[in-house]
């Protein structure tokens, strides 16, 4: 048995493997490297470890069309590199959406496994949710204890200090109209929220760290390791290449390389679309039309405020020796100003508004999809508050508001195709931002909404300035900032996708095993039938569990 690639699929996969009763031998490879300094794991800096040039692929996307903005429309397309994969560089938001994505996944793909009840079971084996008992933040959060996991390796945590601008930005939000939703991942997730965080006690937890530590003797883990070709004997794999060497399996081949890793490795070893294979002469093995096709992502917009001084301490950070002596602090007793600081972020998941449902834009979908978006818990806008941290060209001893807004239910698809048949060379990652008209406007209708609340008098009375924001709510003033602002959350989805026999762009079977192929499984972010709304590394763990779950049972592990 062979698993490849160390993000939240892959070490979920290899660790339930290895750990199940006939310990049969795995190996797991991983292209990047350890990223085993734990300063890398400070959860007050969960928003800049991405850019730490060790632990990331450095990828771009192609130019977007929403363009003429900055970077002439390149949008960063990171993906986390070494142990821990992206949850090692991600900005930890432990969000699991709502439980009609799941119920949707297992009706487009004939097979209750993946409905919600089912995904909660298991999230429940993996997780340990805790929010510490604190009488002044019950009014904000309370978990639905049934639906939560206590003792699970993932760690997931609503930090006990909260900064002063949490309950300052939760109230103006309720005043402004939003209900207060206590526990955004009961499945119900619509409303203003605390979001948690992968983190224990402010520190980082990662897929290695949770899944990877202490690993039976059966579990063999190479890092620096990439693989750049699935060998085939006829259409069965049998083992894969890297640095120059074949590592062979005498039952499965798993790929969890990510949704832009995942169709590159497959386009490199002759499976995909042909016309994408032949143009660089890899000989053909397998014709598969969707593999890196259907690319999905949520795009990512940012606003700022100027807010009161009062509301929070974040601008001390801005003094050097201040943040050398709370890192310093932090690492030592676990207390001080790095123990808050960005611990927590502020989530409002949004329905469709009547104005959307009656668009062209809406009513042109596909009625599956305009019957999934009119559910209840499903939504079209999220915005954040509180995060990312403010860009360094704003003067940083000032206090801010940032207020981002993230596309959900989106219908734009693009691809990963291969640059080269080079496998050191980056894939072209083009994921069509925003071109598809239903994104559009809803975009547009969500920037307007949110710069609405923005103006109420509960932002209002406590704001400075606007910073960074449309000038009005034109058309032109909203496009402008968006292509000023433009960025995606990094949840590319979908690029092998699952789905049933006789759709012709579905890669996967719902036992993860690549269509037409033997002994080559794909389990990671590129199988989801569609972009799942939230901040997907729960679904990736989702995936490895449910991954491991069918495998167990196939060849009987558990004896
Ligand atoms: C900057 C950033 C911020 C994010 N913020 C959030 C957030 O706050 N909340 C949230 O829920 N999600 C967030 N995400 C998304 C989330 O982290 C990912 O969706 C999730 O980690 C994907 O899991 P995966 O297992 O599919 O792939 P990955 O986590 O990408 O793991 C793939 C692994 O495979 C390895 N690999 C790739 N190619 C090869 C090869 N050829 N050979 C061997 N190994 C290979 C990679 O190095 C990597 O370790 C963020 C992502 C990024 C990049």
């Amino acid at each position: 048995m062979f698993t490849q690639g160390r993000g939240p699929a892959g070490a979920t996969i290899a660790s339930r493997l290895s750990r199940s009763k006939t310990a049969p031998s795995v190996l797991l490879l991983e292209a990047g490297g350890p990223n085993a300094d734990p300063q890398l794991r400070l959860l007050a800096q969960r928003f800049q470890t991405f850019m730490t040039p060790s632990m990331s692929w450095g990828y771009k996307t192609e130019p977007q069309a929403v363009k003429n903005g900055h970077n002439g429309g390149v949008v960063d397309y990171s993906r986390g590199k070494g142990l821990g994969g992206s949850t090692a560089v991600n900005f930890a938001c432990w969000t699991v959406g709502p439980k009609e994505d799941y119920d949707e996944w297992a009706r487009i793909v004939g097979d209750d496994f993946f409905n919600w009840n089912h995904a909660t079971e298991r999230r429940k084996r993996f997780e340990a949710y805790v929010v510490p008992e604190n009488a002044e933040h019950a009014k904000y959060v309370e978990p639905v204890k049934e639906v939560h996991g206590s003792s699970g390796p993932v760690h997931v945590e609503v930090p006990s200090k909260w900064a002063k601008d949490v309950s300052f930005s939760l109230d103006a939000m309720e005043e402004a109209g939003l209900k207060i939703n206590k526990d955004l991942n009961s499945g119900d997730v619509i409303g203003a929220a605390i979001c948690p965080s992968t983190s224990s006690n402010s520190w980082r937890s990662t897929a290695a760290t949770e899944f990877l530590q202490d690993t039976p003797k059966n579990l063999t883990i190479l890092t620096d390791t990439q693989a750049t070709k699935i060998i085939f004997n006829g259409k069965k794999a049998t083992g894969v290449e890297a640095n120059g060497k074949i590592y062979s399996s005498n039952k499965d081949v798993i790929i969890s390389a990510g949704a832009l890793d995942t169709p590159k490795l497959l386009l490199l070893s002759g499976v995909g679309p042909e016309e994408e294979i032949t143009k660089h002469n890899i000989p053909m093995v397998h014709s598969l039309p969707g593999v890196g096709r259907n690319l999905g992502d949520h795009p990512f917009n940012f606003t700022l405020l100027q807010i009161r001084d009062d509301l929070n301490d974040l601008s001390q950070l801005a003094d050097q020796a201040f943040a050398e002596a709370a890192k310093k602090q932090f690492i030592e007793s676990g207390t001080g100003a790095y123990a808050q600081a960005y611990g927590i972020v502020i989530m409002a998941f949004n329905n469709a508004t009547e104005e959307l449902l009656s668009s062209p834009e809406f009513k042109a979908l596909p009625p599956d999809v305009q019957a999934h978006i009119c559910k209840r818990n499903v939504p079209v806008i999220e915005w954040i508050n509180l995060a990312p941290p403010v860009p360094p060209a704003f003067d940083q001893t000032k206090t801010y508001l940032p207020a981002c807004q993230v596309l959900m239910s989106t219908q734009s698809r693009g691809t990963v195709t291969l640059a080269s048949a080079n496998p050191d060379d980056a894939p072209i990652c083009d994921p069509k931002i925003m071109t598809h008209p239903f994104d559009l406007l809803n975009y547009k209708l969500g920037m307007k909404a949110l710069l609405k609340v923005l103006r109420s008098d509960a932002f209002a009375r406590n704001t400075m300035s606007w910073v960074l924001a449309p000038r009005s709510d034109s058309h032109e003033d909203i496009m402008d900032h968006c292509a000023q602002t433009i960025a995606t959350a990094w949840h590319m989805s979908c690029t092998a996708k699952m789905g049933r026999a006789d759709d012709e762009m579905s890669c996967v079977d719902t036992d993860f095993m690549v269509r037409g192929l033997e002994g080559l499984r794909v389990a990671d972010m590129s199988v989801t039938p569609f972009v799942f709304n939230c901040h997907v590394q729960s679904v990736a763990y989702t995936i490895g569990e449910t991954a491991a779950e069918r495998l167990i049972a196939e060849y009987a592990l558990d004896g």
